[in-house]
């Protein structure tokens, strides 16, 4: 069983359709990477997984998601679904508080009242997404007076804080230095052996680098979707081929 299926899913803004005829399989401890030129879907399609597209004014989808065999809209509350599929943005976006505030929003926010146990949960998300040496002496320190490469991984702690499963992230280096960018490719590395994660990225070395799997998007057409080696090596449709070798995007 995979850990997401997405089932003949279609998306709308009012007449425009966005995503056409979805059919994808995510696997549990993976990187999936989407590709694809500008507008062409993957941000719509990551947005849907955890249902963030839905307050989009004239938005509205058809077809299934399933997280666990469970269909998300169906057989999962809203608020448990966001707990259990985090989201991180291309723009670092950390609240205007301290580190430790916003590592423990989430918890807080789930009842975790405790000074102790929301100081280890602070702590160990921080050094889940490799910043906590770092920031453990400034935890004080309000989270936007950081570089941006650490307020994305003070973004991706905040994520990790409330014990997701699933991560999706929407081109989280585009706005950073190559120095942070390696340094959060290494850290979603080792994040995927306890989650699965989901990246959308303009950069298509970064998905050869890290992803498991790739999927090429053009047009709101799921192209191509394979094992990442295989889709830039031996890509089977003719639009693949001229997107990876740079012919057009
Ligand atoms: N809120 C919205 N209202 C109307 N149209 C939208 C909205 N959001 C996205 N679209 C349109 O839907 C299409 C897909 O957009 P989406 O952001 O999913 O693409 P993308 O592949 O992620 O693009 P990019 O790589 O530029 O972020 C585009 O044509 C876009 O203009």
């Amino acid at each position: 069983m995979s850990k997401i299926e997405i089932k003949n899913f279609n998306s709308y803004y009012g007449d425009f359709k966005a995503i056409k005829n979805v059919n994808m399989n995510i696997e549990e401890n993976e990187i999936t990477a989407f590709i694809g030129p500008s507008g062409c879907g993957k941000s719509t399609l990551l947005r849907a997984i955890n249902r963030m597209n839905d307050l989009v004014e004239g938005y509205r989808k058809e077809g299934e998601i399933f997280l666990d065999n469970k269909e998300i809209w169906k057989d999962i509350d809203q608020y448990a679904l966001r707990k259990r599929v985090g989201m991180v943005f291309q723009k670092p976006n950390p609240f205007p508080m301290s580190i430790y505030d916003n590592i423990a929003y989430g918890p807080r926010t789930h009842g975790m009242k405790k000074g102790k146990e929301l100081d280890e949960v602070v702590e160990r998300s921080l050094k889940n997404a490799a910043i906590w040496d770092e920031v453990k002496d400034d935890l004080k320190k309000n989270a936007i007076q950081v570089s941006g490469g650490q307020q994305q991984r003070i973004c991706i702690a905040r994520a990790l804080a409330v014990d997701p499963e699933v991560i999706l992230l929407d081109e989280p280096t585009s706005a950073l230095d190559p120095i942070s960018t390696s340094k959060i490719e290494d850290l979603l590395f080792e994040l995927k052996k306890k989650y699965t994660i989901v990246i959308v990225t303009h950069n298509m070395q970064q998905a050869t680098r890290i992803s498991d799997k790739t999927g090429f998007f053009l047009l709101g057409d799921l192209v191509e979707y394979k094992k990442t080696d295989d889709l830039f090596s031996n890509p089977e449709d003719e639009r693949t081929e001229r997107y990876i070798t740079g012919r057009f995007g």
